[in-house]
């Protein structure tokens, strides 16, 4: 697909080097898939699915550290299958695990069960890039040595071994890969084809963690419909054939006004992961949130970042303070331009798909999972860092570390809006995590609505009107929207309003911005297109926001995001049924 825009001009080939040139990940796309991990049953009986893909672009992306110390031959390798010492190959290099068993964050049943073999396959998808290079690698951990060179029978004594039901699994994936190939992104016409075209060919696991929620996932269904409850009131014979839909989002400019909501784990839908996101926002100017709990580390974000494209890190707060300042450090060392603090997610919700799947997880290194035993999905592993008792108090110590302004994602009354406001902040995400917290809590537009109607001072002095038309608009017809009225308070300083969850068409964007938010986040949406066609697939997903916001805005009568108003939309009680 062609560049969509040329509002952030591309980076060129050499700042997709890493360090030293060692990670070289030219171009992505979501042509010629190649298998190129395998599947694997641990001894211990725990299948864990394994299978990804490299494009034929991105054959070259690897994780090696340059040869280092004597070679070790598979012999010695395979010597260690029984013994006190573990260790393992990756990416042709030897390593010694045994001292860092019981600090592995996925546990060490997965590294022990898989002992003397090439654990790459199961890596890879679960570990930043650079996690092996010299700085990040774990202290504990011993790198012995590159494996010396073998024959085939000897590699095949460490290979990982795969289940048939694995096996099946690969199949099934590969498969659907190279259906999707062959059809091209050109089917994907709106973003709940890409959720479509995305479930079969993801592993369970990945599938199962992406699309979950809490509970009865009545939350994560009361957001995809909240917005049908918001009718349009079109103007006609307004002239728009011009139309810009360009914004800011705190400050930085934004070619929509959407951004990508932070994600985990955008490795387990491509090997590229949210590389794919810090392309794509870069490409087409749209502002990337990055999770804490992302699968390439903050290094090979930061890598691919255009020269003066915005991105937001969205901060998990570890319960030991001291990783957490280290973690503020790097956000602040990073250039980062807003901190979304989530404060809905002080523990894990209850997400049973995923639990049902539960695939033998690790968190990402540097995130805030930590080992977990007995793992229950992908979701608690996330969490068992996160600290619990995070309050108030804390956004002030937040505030004290870092000038970088501050949101507080996961509001979902007018209460803690109005404490976020009190608390110095610079914004709110309204956001109930996708439904994937507390389950039957309101969708967030709801919260939207609540914040209009009791504490109309947090937005902007020009949406604190009604919806509808007013005696303003009836005096003054000829207007798009009524006159701004003088309002005395204004806005004392920057307080930023932003809503995501259950965003799939261009209409909820307009929607939610008539209603008076900044910008609009989109999560799952942008995981599936990148699933789906890697950085290409986060270009489509662009376009699709893209013409239909600019569709809804012309049909609406609006040539600019300034033009948007309450008067032009109508909230009325019911959700309409679904036709
Ligand atoms: C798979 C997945 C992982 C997520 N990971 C995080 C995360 O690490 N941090 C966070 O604040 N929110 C996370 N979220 C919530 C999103 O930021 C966002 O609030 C939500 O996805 C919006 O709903 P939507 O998926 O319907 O667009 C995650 C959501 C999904 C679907």
């Amino acid at each position: 697909m062609s560049r969509l825009f040329t509002v952030v001009r591309r980076a060129t080939f050499a700042r997709r080097n890493y360090t030293a040139g060692r990670a070289v990940a030219p171009s992505a796309g979501s042509k010629g898939w190649n298998s190129w991990g395998r599947t694997t049953a641990l001894a211990a009986g725990v299948a864990v699915p394994t299978l990804y893909f490299l494009t034929r672009d991105t054959v070259e992306l690897d994780t090696q550290r340059p040869p280092q110390g004597h070679s070790v031959s598979v012999a010695d390798v395979v010597n260690r299958r029984t013994g006190a010492e573990v260790w393992v190959v990756i990416d042709g290099e030897v390593y010694d695990m045994t001292k860092f068993l019981d600090d592995h964050p996925g546990g060490k049943d997965i590294i022990v069960a898989n002992r003397s073999r090439d654990v790459t396959p199961l890596f890879k998808p679960r570990h930043p890039n650079d996690q092996l290079f010299p700085g990040n690698l774990p202290a504990q951990v011993k790198h012995l040595g590159p494996l010396a060179p073998a024959s085939s029978d000897e590699l095949e004594d460490i290979k990982l071994q795969i289940s048939a039901e694995q096996l099946a699994e690969d199949e099934r994936v590969l498969t659907e890969r190279k259906k999707m190939d062959e059809r091209g992104l050109g089917v994907i016409v709106n973003m709940k084809d890409f959720e479509k075209f995305a479930e079969p060919l993801l592993t369970k696991v990945a599938w199962a963690y992406y699309a979950s929620a809490g509970d009865d996932e009545i939350t994560k269904l009361a957001n995809a419909t909240a917005y049908q409850k918001v009718l349009f009131r079109p103007r006609v014979l307004r002239r728009v054939e011009q139309c810009d839909a360009s914004t800011e989002l705190m400050g930085c400019p934004s070619s929509l006004p959407i951004f990508i909501a932070p994600a985990a784990m955008a490795k387990l839908g491509h090997p590229l992961g949210e590389i794919n996101l810090t392309r794509g926002a870069g490409s087409t100017g749209i502002i990337q949130g990055i999770s804490s709990n992302a699968s390439c580390s903050m290094d090979e974000m930061l890598g691919e970042r255009e020269d003066g494209q915005p991105l937001f890190y969205q901060l998990y707060v570890n319960r030991d303070r001291s990783k957490a300042e280290e973690l503020v450090r790097k956000i602040d060392a990073g250039k980062f331009d807003a901190i979304m603090l989530t404060a809905d997610a002080p523990v894990g919700g209850n997400r049973e798909r995923d639990i049902r799947v539960k695939g033998d997880f690790e968190g990402p290194a540097g995130g805030v999972a930590v080992k977990s035993k007995d793992t229950a999905g992908v979701a608690q592993a996330m969490f068992a860092g996160v600290d619990p008792n995070l309050s108030w108090e804390d956004v002030k110590w937040l505030q004290s570390l870092t000038k970088i302004p501050v949101m507080i994602k996961g509001v979902q009354c007018v209460e803690d809006a109005l404490l976020a406001y009190e608390a110095g902040c610079d914004g709110i995400v309204i956001s109930n995590h996708g439904g994937r917290q507390l389950d039957t809590t309101r969708p967030a537009l709801d919260v939207l609505l609540e914040i209009r109607r009791y504490a109309p001072h947090l937005l902007r002095p020009e949406f604190r009107t009604p919806t509808g038309p007013t005696q303003d608009s009836l005096a003054e017809p000829a207007r798009l929207t009524p006159k701004d009225r003088a309002d005395g308070s204004g806005m004392p300083r920057r307080f930023e309003i932003f809503i995501d969850g259950g965003v799939s068409r261009g209409t909820d964007v307009v929607k939610a911005l008539c209603l008076g938010v900044n910008g609009v986040g989109i999560g799952r949406g942008f995981l599936f297109a990148q699933s789906v066609g890697g950085e290409e697939g986060v270009e489509h997903a662009v376009g699709i926001f893209k013409s239909e916001i600019e569709l809804a805005m012309r049909l609406l009568g609006a040539n600019k995001v300034g033009d948007l108003r309450p008067s032009m939309v109508e909230v009325v009680g019911e959700v309409p049924r679904a036709a």
